[in-house]
């Protein structure tokens, strides 16, 4: 295996950051210049995007005026929002070829006003930029760069994309001149319950929580390209991936905000994920998973456990049967845009129970992941991803520790992913084992009267506010009573964990304090949010929020989560030998 250093990504990362760092003192310098030069996309919540220049001398304000005479919406109610970020006024942090949002406020917003939504005559088609621009540094996607070189030859010829049938949300095919499929676009507004989903699934406003209540709706597009950027090596096989903005006239666009009217077909500039298309012959939900390599197998779990993916199904897995090898394939992981959630959510692992998992990670694996440095990466993707938000950073940072730590103790990918998943106890979900842990870390940190949970509360700033009228949230008070983790009622836990039992923490791994280095913009942020009356499908509880802690809070409960996770690996551990004794010796690996 490459090493981390020696991996093109993470070369590619170093250089990305000095060249940043070297930007950051050229912008010192030449701040007009750099300012003058800028390109962003500009979304509003229906979807419509316009890519505009920024000017020298450009804020919050005189952009919404020049977005009010090109969209004719009105914006004097309206947020400018990058990511978790409110632009009031400076835009000097804004780089170039950001995607930002046009949202309407949350005090001049209920579930019956409409969507802001373009008025401006022919505006859609007035936009005659290239058919697609690539978000971020072209030049960080260099094999990518010539698939859409490929694509946008084969447009100007009039090769049109297909629209995808399978799946909920809007996709499309896009070819090369010969015809063949090279890469599959999925449009962040046609997503599932976006305003311009083709499915017939719509009513959200773009940034309001989505299929999941962890992920807002129009936020899948940058998780699918996180993906493939952590996916170091290419260790887990995940298609090149990037963020870009493109217009078409296959697109969708919706009249209204239920999706009822389809406009006329015309070329629309949307924001999408454009991953690379790859040839396969079924997923894994169509064959026997017996002839699944053991090494894809454990790859695909360790990026799952690191990204949180909560939507890791059959249908994810695409299946490649190899030439000349007989019944031997490849497995391509794809559809990551519900990973990273906000808050830690029950995940879906399909090879939880499939004996691959079972069996004990190799010394290259092993040493894969002691090279993980979720700080290395949350500042990787910070740079790559700007819009990224803090909350999905810190699940990364979490998760990250947690298999590093569980794969230390000697436990394997099924039990961690079971530490992570939730058990269901007739109608009733509980927290996952991590989360009686993360639990038990926070009532810590409010015994020890750090805690400042409901500071800067009433922030009518934060887009989850909009929908929470009538959202139930989990009050950590409640759950996280002092004797909450002893009466847990696992099937596989066998004894309680107390902190008097905690081993001490071996001072060579201190490392994850640099998680100091964290940014503190997580003000605002109250991930906690349950699904509203009108959700459209069941919401999983939030039982661990992550954002709302302050960054010493943060730091404090890495800690104790670090050392609350030896006694739980124990149990697992326990728990899994009594499980296999249960199912006697033929049951073997
Ligand atoms: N990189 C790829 N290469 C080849 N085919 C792909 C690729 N990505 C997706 N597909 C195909 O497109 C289909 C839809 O893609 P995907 O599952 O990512 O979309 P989705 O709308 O998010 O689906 P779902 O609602 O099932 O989560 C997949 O089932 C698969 O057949």
């Amino acid at each position: 295996m490459t090493t981390k250093l020696e991996s093109p990504v993470k070369t590619q990362m170093v250089v990305t950051l000095i060249s940043g760092l070297l930007n950051r003192d050229c912008h010192e310098s030449t701040r007009g210049n750099l300012a003058r030069r800028r390109r962003v996309f500009v979304q509003t919540e229906t979807g419509c995007v316009l890519g505009m220049e920024l000017e020298r001398g450009d804020n919050a304000h005189t952009v919404k005026r020049r977005l009010q005479l090109a969209l004719s919406v009105p914006t004097d109610q309206s947020s400018l929002t990058f990511g978790d970020r409110i632009l009031n006024n400076d835009l000097s942090a804004i780089r170039n070829h950001s995607p930002l949002l046009l949202a309407r406020n949350a005090m001049h917003r209920s579930s019956s006003t409409p969507c802001l939504s373009p008025t401006g005559k022919n505006l859609l088609q007035k936009d005659q930029s290239d058919p697609i621009e690539i978000l971020g540094c072209p030049n960080n996607f260099a094999r990518i760069d010539e698939l859409v070189k490929d694509i946008v030859a084969a447009i100007k010829k009039g090769v049109d994309p297909i629209p995808v049938h399978g799946g909920l949300g809007g996709a499309y095919y896009f070819r090369n001149i010969s015809g063949e499929s090279v890469a599959i676009v999925k449009p962040t507004d046609e997503e599932p319950f976006a305003p311009n989903n083709p499915k017939g699934f719509v009513g959200k406003a773009l940034g309001q929580p989505g299929l999941k209540s962890s992920v807002r709706v129009g936020e899948t597009g940058f998780r699918e390209v996180a993906a493939y950027l952590l996916d170091y090596d290419h260790f887990a096989n995940v298609p090149p991936t990037v963020l870009v903005k493109v217009a078409h006239q296959i697109f969708n666009v919706n009249c209204g905000v239920n999706g009822d009217k389809i406009q006329k077909k015309k070329r629309v500039s949307k924001i999408a994920s454009l991953q690379q298309f790859i040839l396969h012959d079924y997923d894994a939900g169509d064959c026997g998973t017996s002839s699944f390599p053991v090494a894809a197998v454990h790859r695909i779990g360790i990026l799952d456990i690191r990204i949180f993916n909560t939507d890791r199904h059959a249908g994810n897995l695409l299946v490649k049967k190899l030439d000349g090898e007989f019944g031997q394939v490849e497995l391509i992981p794809i559809d990551h845009g519900l990973c990273l959630p906000e808050h830690l959510e029950d995940p879906y692992f399909e090879w939880i129970h499939w004996p691959q998992a079972s069996i004990p990670f190799s010394e290259d694996e092993l040493e894969y992941i002691r090279n993980l440095d979720p700080i290395c990466d949350s500042e990787m993707l910070k740079m790559e991803l700007p819009m990224i938000r803090e909350a999905c950073l810190r699940v990364l940072v979490l998760c990250t520790i947690f298999l590093k730590e569980a794969t230390a103790f000697g436990l394997c990918l099924a039990e961690i992913g079971e530490m992570m998943s939730r058990e269901f106890g007739g109608r009733e979900e509980k927290p996952s084992e991590l989360e009686a842990v993360c639990l038990e870390a926070r009532r810590i940190i409010e015994d020890l009267n750090m805690s400042n949970v409901e500071a800067e509360e009433g922030n009518e700033e934060f887009l989850f506010d909009i929908d929470c009228e009538n959202a139930m949230i989990v009050d950590p008070s409640q759950v996280i009573s002092s004797d909450f983790f002893d009466q847990v009622s696992y099937p596989t836990r066998t004894s309680i964990v107390k902190v008097a039992d905690i081993r001490p923490v071996r001072p060579e791994e201190n490392w994850y304090k640099t998680a100091s280095k964290l940014p503190t913009s997580l003000k605002n942020i109250d991930v906690g949010v349950r699904r509203s009356a009108n959700d459209q499908l069941p919401t999983s509880i939030s039982f661990v929020k992550v954002a709302d802690m302050s960054e010493e809070q943060w730091i404090l409960f890495l800690e104790k989560v670090r050392e609350l996770l030896y006694p739980a690996f124990g149990n697992r551990r326990r728990a899994t030998i009594g499980q296999r004794q249960r199912l006697g010796s033929s049951c073997k690996f």
